[in-house]
């Protein structure tokens, strides 16, 4: 993977289909999965839209504007294939690792409140979880006791252990190449016995230091790297689109034509998911007669599905935001109401 796909020296990947038929008997035989590996999202009916979940070789693209939650939904699926018991890896460019452990918190502080039958209101936020880390404690106590006083501190630090050696945060900086992307879930893969789950947040800022090109050219040549990678390392790669300022304000509806940087994203992905706040998107005719609905529709986003390979098309899937801890409410629905092609409102 160190240029473009057709400089690159591959090793022979050909083989007869009496091969495959072959090693498909031959794993049925071991008991061993002969095909590719699925790992759910978490989400029930993204997980159905997409016939079980991400799959190892492949590359979802996740797009959306700046603040609609692209890395709480994505660290919220690592988290629940972690918990899961899968690994992961996580190449943050944007969060130093400090900041997604905080959301992770309050994600797990949220759920345990939910598993109790308590309102998630009374759970800790990452605000909270933010100040113990940044506070400098005069009592000189541990992380268990300082989590310990906020509300369902203790049941998250609980819950984080259970996964916290098989997920891997790497603060990703200009020096974050494909090939360092490459070696390091080589190595998470084979300390874990299996390929993880890969998020690169986010594709644009995958340098390709010491190369003369234009944003169009790395853009091409990483997202090719990436569904490279995917495939062989047998891992999905959940890669985090930053979407082209010029859609942003233009009044329309994002798409997948409007991830930055190049086509090879549309055509290399796999799945590609595009998150918007509901108010954005929804159809004038639900705001006309009601003016206080706009403030429900921005508790809400949805994901749109809009590239789907191996599932069942597109699909429309609405989720409430919970961004105080460092996630969305876990159960989605299809969106009832009509969507627009082009926003309402403009940034
Ligand atoms: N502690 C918090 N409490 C409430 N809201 C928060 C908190 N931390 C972040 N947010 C909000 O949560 C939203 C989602 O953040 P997230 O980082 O997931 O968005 P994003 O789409 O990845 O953003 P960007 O494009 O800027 O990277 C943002 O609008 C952010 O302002």
């Amino acid at each position: 993977m160190t240029e473009t796909r057709s400089s690159t020296h591959r090793p022979d990947r050909r083989r007869s289909v009496r091969t495959l038929l072959d090693q498909t008997d031959d794993a049925l035989r071991r008991g061993t999965r002969p095909g590719a590996v699925v790992w759910p999202s978490g989400f029930r009916l993204l997980d159905s839209t997409l016939d079980g979940g991400l799959r190892s070789g492949e590359l979802v693209l996740l797009g959306g504007s700046e603040g609609s939650g692209k890395t709480t939904l994505a660290v919220q699926m690592v988290r629940n294939a972690v918990a899961a018991g899968r690994s992961a890896v996580i190449f943050s460019f944007e969060h130093e690792a400090g900041t997604v452990v905080q959301r992770l918190l309050g994600l797990e502080a949220a759920y345990a409140a939910e598993a109790s039958d308590q309102p998630v209101s009374q759970a800790g936020n990452v605000h909270a979880f933010r100040a113990v880390f940044e506070a400098e404690d005069p009592h000189r106590q541990g992380l268990a006791e300082a989590l310990g006083k906020l509300p369902y501190g203790r049941a998250a630090l609980t819950m984080m252990d259970a996964y916290a050696e098989r997920l891997h945060i790497h603060e990703a900086n200009n020096q974050t190449t494909i090939e360092e992307i490459a070696s390091v879930v080589a190595m998470v893969s084979e300390e874990g016995g299996e390929p993880p789950m890969v998020l690169v947040d986010y594709l644009q800022k995958v340098p390709r230091p010491g190369v003369q090109e234009d944003e169009t050219t790395r853009v091409t040549i990483v997202t090719e790297s990436l569904k490279d990678l995917a495939m062989e390392m047998e891992c999905p790669v959940v890669a985090i689109s930053a979407a082209d300022r010029d859609s942003l304000g233009s009044g329309r509806r994002m798409r997948t034509h409007d991830l930055r940087g190049s086509s090879a994203l549309a055509y290399e992905a796999d799945v590609v998911l595009i998150l918007s706040s509901k108010d954005n998107i929804v159809s004038r005719e639900h705001l006309v007669y009601d003016l206080g609905a706009i403030k429900i529709y921005r508790r809400w986003s949805v994901i749109t599905v809009e590239k789907n390979r191996h599932g069942s098309g597109s699909a429309e899937l609405e989720l409430q935001k919970d961004f105080e801890h460092g996630r969305f409410h876990p159960t989605m629905r299809i969106v009832s109401e009509r969507l627009i092609e082009e926003r309402v409102f403009t940034t």
